[in-house]
Order: C-alpha cells, then sequence, then structure tokens
C-alpha cells in the first residue's frame, strides 16, 4: 500500500547480457502491458548502446539489479544471459539477495515460496521464448509468505549475513 492507501503493483528491473538481450526486450514488453507491475526498469544492455555497453560482461548485469533490489528501487528483478547462471551468481553476490536460475514451473514457483528469492534469472540458450514469458507470468503472482515454514529457513540465511 503507499500512503494513499492504495495497493502498489511491483516494481521490476530486467537486465540481460548480449546472449539475453532478446529474451529480455520481449519480456519487458510483456511487463509494461501487466496490471500487476507498477514500473519496470531496464537496465540494459540494448542494441542501440555503444559496442563497449552492449558487450558489457553479465556480472555487472547481475550486481546493478541486486544493487536495486538492496537500495530499495525495485521489488525484484527478472534477468537473462546465455544460461541464465552468471547474472543468478552476480546476483547473489549482493547482501541480502536470492537469485536464482530456473526454467521449470515448480521451480519458479518454489524460488518464491520456498525461497523468498527477488531475483528469477534464465538463459536463452536454455529455453524457448514462449516458455520464458510463461515462466515470467508465474513468478510475479507469487508472493513470499512470511508466516510459512519456510520462512524460518530464509531466516537462517539472512542472520548469517549479518553475522
Ligand atoms: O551464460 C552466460 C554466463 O552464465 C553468459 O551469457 C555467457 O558467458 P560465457 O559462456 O562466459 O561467454
Amino acid at each position: 500500500m503507499n500512503t494513499e492507501g492504495r495497493t502498489m503493483g511491483l516494481r521490476l528491473v530486467v537486465g540481460a547480457d548480449e546472449a539475453g538481450v532478446d529474451y529480455k526486450d520481449k519480456v519487458l514488453e510483456d511487463l509494461r502491458q501487466d496490471p500487476r507491475v507498477s514500473e519496470v526498469t531496464d537496465i540494459g544492455v540494448n542494441r542501440s548502446d555503444a559496442p563497449d555497453d552492449f558487450t558489457r560482461p553479465y556480472p555487472y548485469v547481475g550486481i546493478a539489479a541486486g544493487e536495486m533490489i538492496r537500495d530499495g528501487a525495485a521489488d525484484r528483478a527478472i534477468l537473462f544471459c546465455g544460461t541464465g547462471i552468471g547474472v543468478a551468481i552476480a546476483a547473489n553476490k549482493v547482501e541480502g539477495i536470492r537469485a536464482t536460475a530456473a526454467h521449470d514451473s515448480f521451480s519458479v514457483e518454489r524460488s518464491v515460496l520456498s525461497n523468498d528469492c527477488q531475483v528469477l534469472t534464465m538463459g536463452q540458450r536454455v529455453v524457448g521464448i514462449e516458455l520464458a514469458r510463461r515462466l515470467v507470468r508465474e513468478w510475479i503472482g507469487y508472493t513470499f509468505d512470511p508466516a510459512s515454514a519456510s520462512a524460518g529457513k530464509v531466516k537462517v540465511l539472512t542472520d548469517f549475513e549479518a553475522c
């Protein structure tokens, strides 16, 4: 809810390296039309970028997205690279971030309901575009329940980071 009592939609970040840019752009179009989403920030890369920016390696993308969530500028991120693995590893380097690659419906569900992941990543070289779009639609529909049995397990991670 915002200060006027209205329900706020999700504030999302989308990003990709060169190997994931086509999927990022397609998903971005979907998210811009999704009524559950109030804001989408595209952190690149983009085909219109200068060559050095367009070939920005995946760690910069994952870290930038994680920092936006850590700093409260976004709620969640959806990132693409060739496999989804590199951007997930990078985002997980940011304190408080739980990121995972997932390419099936069950894992996408559990990434939120079990693990409270704020970042979903996918590989453009791994999964078809229609499945990727569907998984994004599903993922943004899940909300972690802090009263669930999974919450204590996630807390072990946040407590460890606080040490
Ligand atoms: O998939 C990637 C990293 O996980 C990236 O898009 C390509 O990385 P590379 O195989 O090291 O070029």
